[in-house]
């Protein structure tokens, strides 16, 4: 048995209005209340930070940002810093997510900027790493994860990774409906674990959660988290109605 408490985190991407978010944490929380034993985390648009917040008061949903700018203040036309989350009520911030990747030109370097910044701002960095398809069938999973984690958390001493969560989203399981098999998904963790171990040791590897994301619904989530190395969730489509994601938290 591990000793790490599970993570159950929503990410609502592009998806709820402040209204429609706090609708939804509110029956969230109202579903989930008296649930112990794990945490839980809704990171909703910025918009619906606000709403979010009132909705979740008193339960035990945390707040997380989808993404922060790694400075703290300045003329960036359209970014969002830590400090700006830490007072709209975050207490996590999501970094390097696939779908920033892919169509918002971030890269590891930025990734590892983005981590320091939520490290200075006391929010707890989610930071995503993950294969695409091609580089699977390529047999390049190992390599790619290896060089994200090194790349990501490169200049860190172990007390910046204290309370970091990693989250292993293959992509090609994004949204798609293809999970990763357990065996598939417990085989990447365990290797993210090494690699965790080679750079910080022993007891910061066993004390790190590694979430897994891409299609995890209620009918999958008991058999993913069956698994030695898989400490909980990031779930897309299936959080977004509070039925469903409450059936993951409590699976
Ligand atoms: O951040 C969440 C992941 O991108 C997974 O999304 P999904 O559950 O819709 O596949």
């Amino acid at each position: 048995m591990t000793a790490r408490t599970p993570l159950i985190a929503g990410n609502w991407k592009m998806h709820k209005t402040g209204d429609e978010a706090g609708d939804t944490a509110a029956d969230l929380a109202r579903r989930i209340a008296g649930v112990t034993g794990r945490e839980v985390m809704i990171a909703p648009p910025f918009t619906a930070l606000a709403a979010v917040k009132i909705a979740i008061a008193g339960s035990i949903i945390g707040l997380g940002g989808q993404n922060l700018h790694w400075e703290s203040s300045g003329a960036f036309t359209g970014e969002i810093s830590g400090p700006m989350l830490t007072a709209a009520g975050c207490t996590h911030v999501i970094i390097g997510h696939s779908e920033r990747r892919q169509f918002f030109g971030e890269t590891d370097e930025t990734v590892n900027k983005k981590i320091q910044a939520a490290r200075a701002a006391n929010l707890v960095p989610v930071m995503c790493i993950g294969e695409t398809e091609a580089q699977r069938e390529a047999e390049q999973t190992f390599s790619v994860l290896d060089k994200q984690i090194r790349n990501g958390l490169q200049g860190f001493a172990l007390q910046d990774i204290s309370d970091l969560v990693l989250a292993y989203e293959p992509v090609w399981a994004i949204g798609t409906g293809k999970t990763a098999s357990r065996e598939q998904a417990q085989e990447a963790h365990a290797f993210i674990r090494s690699v965790v171990e080679k750079l910080f040791g022993g007891p910061a590897a066993a004390a790190m959660r590694i979430l897994y994301g891409g299609s995890v619904k209620p009918s999958n989530i008991a058999d993913l988290m069956a698994m030695d190395d898989i400490d909980g969730a990031l779930v897309g489509g299936a959080s977004l109605e509070a039925a469903t994601f409450a059936d993951i938290v409590t699976y």
